[in-house]
């Protein structure tokens, strides 16, 4: 029937464009007033409010008790937006035109819904008078395929296919239950669950005993549609009915049902819904800006543990390099014109078989300039010939190219010994090398460097 028509997302933002614009509050709670309910925005303060008629894109509202203003304002000081009068199917309008409001919501940066309904009951326990907090919903329009979401599936909104289970939030539920019972008005709420019809006839009495054996607790003819909207661009969303009527469901029963006994339920329990509403309203506000808060808090919070810990690491690391090469030697070994460097740690014994086999294997190649070759002439025929006897001459040449660093230990005991022969000539270096070869031979090759 209406599935054809479609909206561009263009369209509500432009509306909500509109709306920013012309009005400072950027609300994250948006209300949706029910038939004889428009006084709900009356509290708020700061209030900037538009006829639908002078909002680009809005629809019309055409039925009694629905004023046909959007009022925006603020509640201690969060901002909200109120729709006076709400959008129905039965008035000809689509069911995507009933539900533009919601979608310019969101772009506006609204993130609960909060729709209030005049309903008549079917459960025993409801009567005239009673809040219902709706706990879930039968769409009967929905199921029979007339849905706001059918037509092609804006991705920017939602998914194609969104869940509806737990569409209506369980936290904020439980909470107006406990906000009830502090205000002494426990009795007069309950949950249950509402059914969409889509009117504007009330129920026969052979579809009111079907309601009632279907499990429907109140039943109305809005409501369902903004809440799949709501639910599909990820809403938040809390629901009241005012029960206004007891549906008539025994055909002994001479009384019938009325528009004007639901508006005038309405204003006689305005106030009580007013301060349900405010109080859900106010911790709707408060716990989306606190959520923020706290994630910013928890991302600081985990940062710091982050830095923390790699503080940490780098200390432990620093601790465990330092213990392990505590008592190692250190062999720093350069080659070549262009020093490749090696840097051996092991234990002191290692060491020594180090250098053992180094002097074995290690043939020296001629350096250029002349200081080298004076130095070398000689060595280089006797190492070349047999390596095995190099150590008798080569030390000295050989710490150009190895140094060694003791451990702190070994490194005190020989800096005393040092001490002791200075200044180092080569009886003294016989000494030291005779001593080292005895004590610490490992250390003969860096002896006087
Ligand atoms: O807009 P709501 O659902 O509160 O209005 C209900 C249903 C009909 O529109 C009207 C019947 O009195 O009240
Ligand atoms: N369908 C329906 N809508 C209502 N809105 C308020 N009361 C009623 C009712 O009894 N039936």
């Amino acid at each position: 029937m209406h599935s054809k028509e479609q909206i561009g997302h263009d369209e509500y933002q432009n509306t909500a464009d509109w709306l920013m614009s012309h009005t400072k509050h950027r609300p994250l709670v948006a209300i949706i007033c029910g038939s004889g309910l428009g006084m709900l925005a009356d509290t708020l303060k700061c209030q900037d409010s538009f006829d639908y008629s002078d909002i680009p894109g809005f629809p019309q509202s055409t039925v009694q008790g629905h004023a046909g203003r959007l009022v925006f304002g603020e509640l201690k000081g969060k901002s909200c937006v109120c729709m006076q009068g709400r959008f129905h199917m039965y008035e000809g309008h689509s069911l995507l035109k009933t539900t533009f409001p919601i979608r310019v919501f969101k772009l506006m940066g609204v993130e609960t819904l909060i729709v209030t309904n005049a309903a008549g009951s079917l459960a025993d326990g409801l009567q005239p008078g009673d809040i219902m907090i709706i706990k879930d919903h039968i769409n009967f329009l929905g199921l029979v395929g007339l849905n706001p979401l059918c037509g092609p599936n804006d991705d920017k909104f939602g998914p194609r296919f969104p869940a509806m289970s737990g569409c209506y939030d369980k936290g904020l539920r439980s909470l107006l239950m406990e906000i009830a019972k502090q205000m002494g008005v426990a009795d007069l709420v309950q949950e249950g669950v509402y059914a969409m019809v889509g009117g504007p006839n009330f129920e026969t009495i052979a579809e009111a005993k079907l309601l009632h054996r279907l499990g429907v607790d109140a039943v109305g003819m809005s409501t369902a549609p903004e809440v799949v909207v709501a639910t599909h661009c990820g809403l938040r969303v809390f629901g009241l009915s005012l029960i206004t009527n007891k549906v008539v469901k025994s055909y002994e029963d001479s009384e019938s049902v009325n528009h004007e006994g639901v508006l005038e339920v309405g204003r006689l329990r305005s106030h009580t819904v007013q301060q349900l509403k405010n109080k859900v309203q106010r911790t709707a506000g408060m716990s989306n800006a606190m959520a923020n808060q706290q994630s910013i808090d928890l991302l600081f919070i985990s940062l710091l543990i982050l830095f923390l810990v790699l503080v940490v690491l780098i200390v432990l690391c620093w601790v465990f390099r330092h213990f392990k090469n505590r008592n190692l030697t250190e062999m720093r070994i350069s080659a070549g014109q262009l020093p490749l460097r090696m840097v051996i740690r092991t234990k002191p014994e290692h060491a020594q078989q180090f250098m053992d086999h180094l002097m074995d294997r290690f043939i020296f190649q001629e350096e250029t300039g002349p200081d080298c070759e004076e130095a070398f002439t000689e060595e280089h025929e006797q190492v070349t010939s047999n390596p095995s006897q190099s150590q008798k001459v080569i030390p000295k040449k050989m710490s150009q190219w190895i140094s060694m660093a003791l451990p702190p230990r070994q490194a005190r005991k020989r800096e005393m010994t040092l001490n002791s022969r200075s200044p180092c000539t080569d009886q003294s270096q016989a000494e030291i090398h005779a001593l080292q070869q005895q004590d610490e031979p490992q250390h003969a090759l860096s002896s006087c460097h």
